[in-house]
């Protein structure tokens, strides 16, 4: 029996009349990547802010690698392997590459006071083949790589889950692709854990092993990609555009 890494039961979010989580379960395995798509205000960004911590709960449980974490700050999550990266690019745009690294492998040492930061920020820079770039400053890099730094700081701490908010919105064609086949390398060679809200249809099919679709707060279909596409729901979510999902 495989265990779950990210156990989400019955969780419930609601924002005085708004149920924005509406007794969400979900289940995610370790090394598997899952795609969380939806329309706007569907609640796939309050549900990442319910694993992450960073918005508790009306009811419900979230477990990582099996402990009970519905409680604990974030802080305490990312030292269980928990990161995160934002909708809205947070590259820290007057540091440097490597600096911005570092603050990630920094904030790792907090729970593992072994890790060698710059040791972390070498192989993160080597990863993502940001080598050529680590002593510019961040805020002039194209989106692309600013993206790509942005990645780098959340592996740079260490995680074993990682939840994606729209990593891939601002990249052209080539860029998500290349960001496709990265976070597929991390999965399948590293046993990372990705979980993903992305707004780009075939970006979300192409990659993900499983595919979960909020609407209203609620899971309305999940499965394999092909499972997805092919639900009542999502075709009556979709109708009419097969390229895109909730306009964003
Ligand atoms: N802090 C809050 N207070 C009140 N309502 C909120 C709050 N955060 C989110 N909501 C509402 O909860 C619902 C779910 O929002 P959420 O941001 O999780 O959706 P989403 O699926 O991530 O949308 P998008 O694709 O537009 O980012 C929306 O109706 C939103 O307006």
């Amino acid at each position: 029996m495989s265990v779950s890494l990210l156990r989400v039961s019955s969780v419930s979010v609601r924002f005085g009349g708004l149920r924005a989580l509406d007794d969400v379960s979900l289940d995610i395995r370790p090394g598997t990547i899952t795609g969380l798509i939806g329309p706007n205000g569907a609640g796939k960004t309050t549900l990442f802010n319910v694993v992450a911590g960073i918005q508790r709960p009306t009811s419900g449980r979230v477990e990582l690698a099996g402990r009970d974490v519905t409680r604990h700050a974030p802080q305490r999550r990312a030292s269980l392997g928990l990161a995160r990266t934002f909708q809205r690019l947070e590259v820290f745009g007057t540091l440097s590459v490597r600096e911005n690294l570092l603050v990630g492998a920094e904030s790792r040492r907090r729970w593992e006071r072994s890790v060698r930061p710059h040791a972390i920020v070498d192989d993160v820079l080597t990863r993502l083949g940001l080598g050529g770039v680590e002593q510019a400053l961040a805020d002039q890099l194209p989106t692309g790589t600013q993206r790509l730094v942005e990645l780098g700081r959340a592996l740079a701490t260490g995680p074993r889950l990682l939840l994606l908010d729209e990593g891939a919105s601002g990249l052209d064609e080539h860029e998500t692709a290349q960001m496709a086949a990265l976070l597929r390398t991390l999965a399948d060679e590293e046993g990372l854990t990705i979980a993903l809200v992305e707004h780009d249809m075939p970006f979300v099919m192409g990659l993900s092993d499983t595919v979960v679709m909020l609407d209203h707060g609620q899971v309305v279909a999940a499965g394999t990609p092909a499972e997805v596409r092919s639900s009542a729901a999502v075709q009556a979510a979709y109708l009419g555009s097969s390229t895109t999902a909730g306009g964003a």
